[in-house]
């Protein structure tokens, strides 16, 4: 079974409430109604009933609940209590009010008010302005400093990995994590890997070095960051700085980081910015035909995850399974 039919089993056997806030397009419309489809979660649409669907046309959405911010019976308490929450960062009560027209603040408030399980959005949104609002409103989980994020990708007749199943981060949010952060990223998404994907974590700490081959700051943060991530979690195999070739290629590895456990074994790949990350796993969608799913958040209190804007309706399905995933938790 792959990856993805896994998580919707898992997503069926104990169904969430996942909203979806950009549901005036055409991509969302159809992922809800293929989630619906396949019982994988409860679907909540937000946005104006009749827009949603005059846009769905013969898409069969009967199954879905629809509910506009604009009419909605909580619309006042949400406003009330995300003014309170953000009052000491500036809000006054006419933007909180405002700012709960907007779908994805309704929809993060919902969560938040436990009226929902989990959220997904980005088809539309950047990641910015769907990130922020999930920052400023469900914020961290407890024992969490730092969010980020990672994208599960599925690379079809592929031997590296777990049978071309490897995760990326942070491949959306952090945009320049120092040393400490990025140790973090790294354990944050070996985590994820056990916990979601029932796979034991190898993880490599990517450069442009293998083990000292090249010096810079650039090399010595992610030094630094292995360092402290084997410090912190001396249980998880983490190994760096590597360049990509050594930490997938046994044949490369064996020239570059002969001693290490992780070269040539990896399966989470830990990049140094943000720059490199999205990039990398553009490539390996793009170039490699890979599937990638997510961006998918670790770190917050409540489950909200991203999309990017080039998604089609089945990554969305796909982030929706693993959202109601994450909320079974
Ligand atoms: C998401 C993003 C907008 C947050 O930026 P920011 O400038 O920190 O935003 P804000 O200052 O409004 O932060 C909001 C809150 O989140 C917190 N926060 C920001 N990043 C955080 C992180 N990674 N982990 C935990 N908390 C974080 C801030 O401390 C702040 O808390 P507070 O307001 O309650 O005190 C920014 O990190 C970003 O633009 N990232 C890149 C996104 C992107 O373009 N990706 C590429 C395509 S996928
Ligand atoms: C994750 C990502 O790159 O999102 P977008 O393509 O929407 O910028």
């Amino acid at each position: 079974m792959s990856i993805l039919e896994q998580l919707k089993q898992k997503a069926k056997a104990d169904k969430k409430r996942i909203l979806l806030p950009e549901a005036t397009d055409l991509r969302v419309i159809q992922a809800a109604s293929m989630a619906i489809k396949e019982d994988i979660a409860q679907v909540i649409l937000i946005g104006s009933r009749d827009e949603i669907l005059k846009n769905a046309g013969s898409i069969d959405l009967s199954g879905a609940t629809i509910i506009d911010p604009r009419t909605s019976e909580k619309r006042q308490h949400y406003s009330e209590a995300f003014y309170e929450l953000r009052k000491s960062k500036g809000m006054t009560p006419e933007k909180a009010a405002a700012l709960m027209e907007d779908p994805v603040y309704f929809g993060m408030m919902m969560v938040k008010e436990n009226d929902a399980d989990g959220l997904v959005s980005g088809a539309i949104h950047s990641t910015a302005d769907t990130l922020r609002p999930a920052l400023q409103i469900v914020k961290t989980a407890p024992g969490s400093k730092l969010v980020s994020t990672f994208f599960i990708m599925s690379i079809p007749d592929c031997e590296y990995g777990d049978n071309g199943t490897l995760l990326f981060a942070d491949c959306a949010l952090n945009e320049s994590p120092n040393a400490e952060q990025l140790s973090e990223i790294a354990i944050a998404t070996a985590t994820s890997m056990k916990q979601m994907l029932g796979i034991t974590p190898s993880v490599a700490m990517l450069s442009y070095s293998t083990m000292g081959s090249a010096h810079s700051e650039h090399t010595e943060k992610v030094v630094q960051a292995t360092a402290l991530a084997k410090q912190k979690a001396p249980d998880i195999l983490i190994d760096g700085e590597m360049q990509l070739d050594a930490a997938l290629v046994q044949r490369v590895a064996s020239l570059k980081a002969p001693q290490s456990k992780v070269a040539g074994a990896a399966n989470v790949l830990i990049f140094p910015d943000l720059n490199a990350g999205n990039i990398g796993y553009k490539l390996v969608e793009r170039l490699a035909k890979g599937e990638a799913y997510g961006p998918v958040t670790q770190g917050l209190a409540r489950p909200i995850n991203d999309l990017s804007r080039g998604c089609k309706a089945e990554d969305i399905v796909a982030v929706v399974a693993i959202t109601a995933v994450q909320a079974q938790v």
